[in-house]
């Protein structure tokens, strides 16, 4: 099946510089959005609680800083970017009661619609425009003149102009230079949360956590181990991102390709690509989204219990100590790039 890819040619900064912007949340995503739709000449107000941590990093980049409610009030256009299990709230206290005909409802995930966590009304337009790639990197990309391929979707289009509007906002945050792919909420949650879990995110931290134990439980220093399973992996992925598996075997050695041809299927075998079935399977039937709401409702026991287990595990003290040897790797996150 042939996706419609989007560039800047085929989008109108000028619909989306004729709106003003609430962007809700001012974390990873709402910061690379405000600062970048705003350097796009875009009027932009950010929407955080009074009391909000986040107030301060957002005003000292001379953004304007309300409450969500005051900002959904205010603008044409919302685009929610809170964390998915504190959406549905925000929508319901703050946002649902200042939506209007010819207002626009914008999302950077599908999460609460494709679940029917968030219902809009029928007479506004809803629309996503979802980075495939982290927060600050859109902006730092944004910021060096290239951009972070997005994907674009309409729920609803009660304008008749929302896809123009949605391309409009991915073009100022820079997603329309690398390219806007038009999708649906469901194939964007779908494939956004897999490619989390089973590859980006679980299987990555995973695969490099399990390959440093087994080197180091057999003896070997854990520096080496850093470098073997976690430094070099960017090198490598860096290569596949400029031109795919291909270059990155063109690079390595013939030893290398060897061991990689015919061992890489003993690691990744059936029973893993079964288990990425299954996954699959829980986020297409909605069990691992109720799982997820349920453990945000109970107080995130398992999180917080298995992100403390992460954080203590060897490899972070190891790589610590070694990127502080490197200046140019140990690259502070910063809401202000
Ligand atoms: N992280 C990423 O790179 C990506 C995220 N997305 C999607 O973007 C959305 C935002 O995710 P992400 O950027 O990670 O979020 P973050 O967790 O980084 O940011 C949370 C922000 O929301 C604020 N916030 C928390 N509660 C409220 C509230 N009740 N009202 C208003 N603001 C609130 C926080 O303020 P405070 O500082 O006070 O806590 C903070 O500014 C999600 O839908 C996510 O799936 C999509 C692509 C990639
Ligand atoms: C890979 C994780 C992500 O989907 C992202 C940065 O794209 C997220 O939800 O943060
Ligand atoms: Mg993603
Ligand atoms: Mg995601």
């Amino acid at each position: 099946m042939s996706v419609e890819v989007y560039y800047d040619d085929d989008a109108d900064l000028g619909l989306i510089q004729a709106k003003k912007v609430a962007v809700i949340g001012y974390g990873s995503q709402g910061h690379a959005h405000a600062l970048s739709l705003r350097d796009s000449g875009v009027d932009v107000v950010i929407g955080l609680p009074e009391g909000s941590k986040s107030r301060p990093k957002a005003e000292e980049q001379g953004l304007r800083v309300v409450t969500p409610a005051e900002a959904a009030a205010e603008a044409d256009v919302i685009m929610v970017l809170a964390p998915d299990t504190a959406q549905r709230g925000i929508y319901a206290e703050s946002i649902a009661p200042h939506l209007a005909p010819g207002k626009a409802i914008f999302f950077g995930h599908g999460f609460n619609i494709r679940y029917g966590l968030i219902k809009p009304p029928a007479e506004v337009d809803v629309a996503m425009v979802a980075p495939k790639g982290p927060g600050h990197l859109v902006r730092r990309q944004y910021s060096d003149g290239k951009g972070v391929p997005c994907l674009v979707a309409v729920e609803q289009d009660a304008s008749g102009n929302a896809l123009a509007l949605a391309l409009a906002y991915a073009k100022g945050i820079g997603g329309t230079r690398a390219g806007a792919i038009k999708t649906t909420f469901t194939e964007e949650t779908e494939t956004d949360l897999f490619g989390e879990q089973a590859v980006l995110c679980g299987g990555a931290s995973a695969l490099v956590q399990t390959g440093f134990e087994v080197l180091t439980e057999a003896g070997y220093a854990p520096e080496i181990a850093y470098f073997e399973c976690l430094h070099e992996l960017k090198l490598i992925v860096d290569l596949m991102y400029e031109g795919g598996i291909a270059k990155m075997r063109y690079s390595i050695s013939d030893t290398a390709e060897y061991g990689d041809l015919s061992r890489g299927s003993r690691i990744i075998d059936s029973r893993v690509k079964d288990e990425m079935r299954k996954i699959l399977g829980e986020i297409q039937s909605g069990e691992f989204a109720r799982e997820w709401v349920a453990e945000d409702e109970a107080g995130r026991p398992n999180f917080t219990k298995w992100q403390a287990e992460g954080a203590a595990h060897p490899i972070e003290e190891t790589g610590k100590k070694l990127r502080g040897m490197m200046s140019w790797v140990d690259r502070p996150i910063t809401e202000t790039a």
